[in-house]
């Protein structure tokens, strides 16, 4: 029988040194799903992805990892999971594509994606440099590269695009939504919440050691009910005329045009062409996955 979700964690809950960290915590991973993890610094994103991989046994709760208990580590998943912690320990004295060649062979796994991952990320003009000689964003890339070397069925990615220059975190970023990588099950963290808006079907906001909300990017922001921003360039001169007009909330004068917030776009439109509001070029700005985050953590995120 195939197995139907990939992680299924149920009412978690890990203490280290007397402090709890994780309170009864629910995730369910669907398989070949991209899900990210995001939640403040401290929220428990790592002990979880610890927790879900074996590394550290629960103190209550059930975990399953593509159908097993996955502590104490079972030999049969290694094959089939790749991780990227965020550090990362390599092979010394060896070369870049050399580590990737060997990670293969120490899974079994054929050599063939080595080549199309060091291109993929831009490492070929590193390919022959020691490991212990690269840069923090080739580093970074290579573990990326070496969780998913072996064609793990789900792959762990804790903060893969941390510390990357815009033009690698976008080749990172291209790379994990190819179709290649698209067949495995995906799960991920970062603080990059436009990525995680972007990249992921399923986003889990965690914060006080539980997983709060978890649904798509667009039902998350649909749910959270927060409104929308529309910018109004024609009506700088207006701004007075448009305050307590019905339907619009707030009223602020920017140098790009007035910015009218309202909790349903069509009736702010109504009210704001019956008061003879100019509306030309108008820009609406519907909620983001940050403002969903802020909304239910209270704590602005640290990109
Ligand atoms: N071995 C340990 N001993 C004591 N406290 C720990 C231990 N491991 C984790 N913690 C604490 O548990 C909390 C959660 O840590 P964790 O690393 O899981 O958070 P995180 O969400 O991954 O944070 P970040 O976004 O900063 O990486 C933190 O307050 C951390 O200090």
């Amino acid at each position: 029988m195939p197995e139907a979700l990939a992680v299924d964690v149920e009412n978690l809950a890990v203490t280290i040194k007397q402090k709890h960290i994780l309170k009864g915590l629910d995730l369910r991973v669907e398989q070949g799903s991209f899900h990210g993890v995001i939640g403040p610094n401290g929220a428990g994103k790592t002990t979880l992805f610890d927790t879900v991989l074996g590394f550290r046994q629960p103190t209550s709760g059930r975990v399953s990892l593509l159908g097993q208990t996955p502590h104490p580590r079972r030999p049969e998943l290694l094959a089939r999971v790749g991780i990227q912690p965020q550090k990362t320990a390599f092979f010394t004295k060896t070369r870049l594509i050399e580590h990737l060649q060997a990670v293969a062979d120490i899974f079994g796994a054929s050599r063939s994606s080595v080549g199309t991952l060091v291109e993929a990320l831009d490492l070929t003009a590193a390919a022959k440099t020691k490991v212990e000689n690269l840069s923090g964003g080739e580093r970074q890339r290579l573990a990326v590269a070496s969780a998913l070397v072996h064609r793990p069925d789900v792959v762990f990615l804790d903060e893969p695009t941390a510390g990357l220059d815009p033009a690698a975190r976008q080749n990172l970023v291209a790379l994990l939504q190819s179709a290649d990588v698209l067949g495995m099950t995906t799960v991920y963290t970062t603080h990059y919440l436009d990525e995680a808006e972007r990249l992921c079907d399923t986003v889990s906001i965690i914060d006080d050691g539980k997983i709060q909300r978890t649904g798509s990017p667009s039902r998350l922001i649909a749910e959270a009910d927060l409104g929308a921003t529309i910018l109004l360039p024609a009506a700088l001169h207006q701004a007075d005329a448009i305050e307590g007009l019905s339907g619009i909330t707030s009223v602020r004068v920017t140098d790009d045009g007035v910015e009218v917030r309202t909790p349903d776009t069509a009736a702010a439109f109504a009210a704001l062409s019956a008061a003879g509001i100019d509306t030309g070029s108008a820009q609406v700005h519907n909620g983001r996955l940050e403002d969903v985050y802020l909304q239910l953590t209270g704590k602005d995120y640290v990109a």
